[in-house]
């Protein structure tokens, strides 16, 4: 596997080795001593999350208030996304910076993300399925977001906004102005 850090600090581009035959292809989709010692942190993964998603769909920008942090190892088995990681970390030199990527099935690519990062994606494909490891459990009262929209932000999501689907909650989401950061 190939890693290489992203403009947030502590976030990487994970690309597997992916082994091609007649019959398909393999590669690993996970080797936590390989990517402890390439990361050079380590790491604990506590829950599994796997979505579907029509095209067009947005979930996000979405964390977990500390102390309930999540770290995220994201990909896309099947379909694509334009991936976004938010920096909300308030001593973080790249703080109010996204980054985007696409992530698909093709490419296999992931990214790891320290917890303090928003997290999103738009769904390009119908039946899109998104894979992620998270380091803390899910916990409903420390949900978090900031709304895809916000102008401070101005993430371009490469997409219609009038295509763009979302949850009643992600669409109610505040600004980060008006939640103090
Ligand atoms: C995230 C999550 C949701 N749920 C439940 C709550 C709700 O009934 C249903 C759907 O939840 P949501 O609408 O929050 O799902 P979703 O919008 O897909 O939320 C996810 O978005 C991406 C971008 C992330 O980065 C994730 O951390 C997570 O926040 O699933 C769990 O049981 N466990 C979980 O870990």
């Amino acid at each position: 596997m190939q890693i290489e850090e992203i403009p947030l600090k502590g976030c990487y581009l994970i690309t597997p080795e992916i082994h091609k035959d007649h019959r398909g292809l393999f590669f690993e989709a996970f080797n936590q001593r390989e990517l402890e010692e390439k990361l050079g942190i380590p790491l604990e993964f506590v829950q599994d999350n796997h979505s579907v998603s029509a095209k067009g769909v947005l979930r996000g920008l979405h964390y977990q208030a500390s102390p309930y942090g999540q770290s995220k190892l994201v990909r896309v088995a099947k379909g694509e996304v334009l991936d976004v990681m938010v920096d909300l970390r308030p001593d973080s030199l790249t703080f109010g910076k996204h980054f985007k990527i696409r992530l698909s099935g093709i490419n296999g690519k992931m990214i790891y993300m320290p917890k303090g990062i928003a997290h999103g994606f738009i769904a390009l494909q119908d039946d899109t399925h998104f894979l992620y490891k998270c380091g803390e459990y899910y916990n409903k009262g420390a949900e978090r977001g900031v709304i895809f929209s916000d102008p401070s932000l101005n993430i371009d999501w490469e997409y219609p906004r009038e295509e763009i689907l979302l949850s009643e909650k992600d669409l109610e989401l505040p600004t980060l102005k008006e939640l103090g950061k």
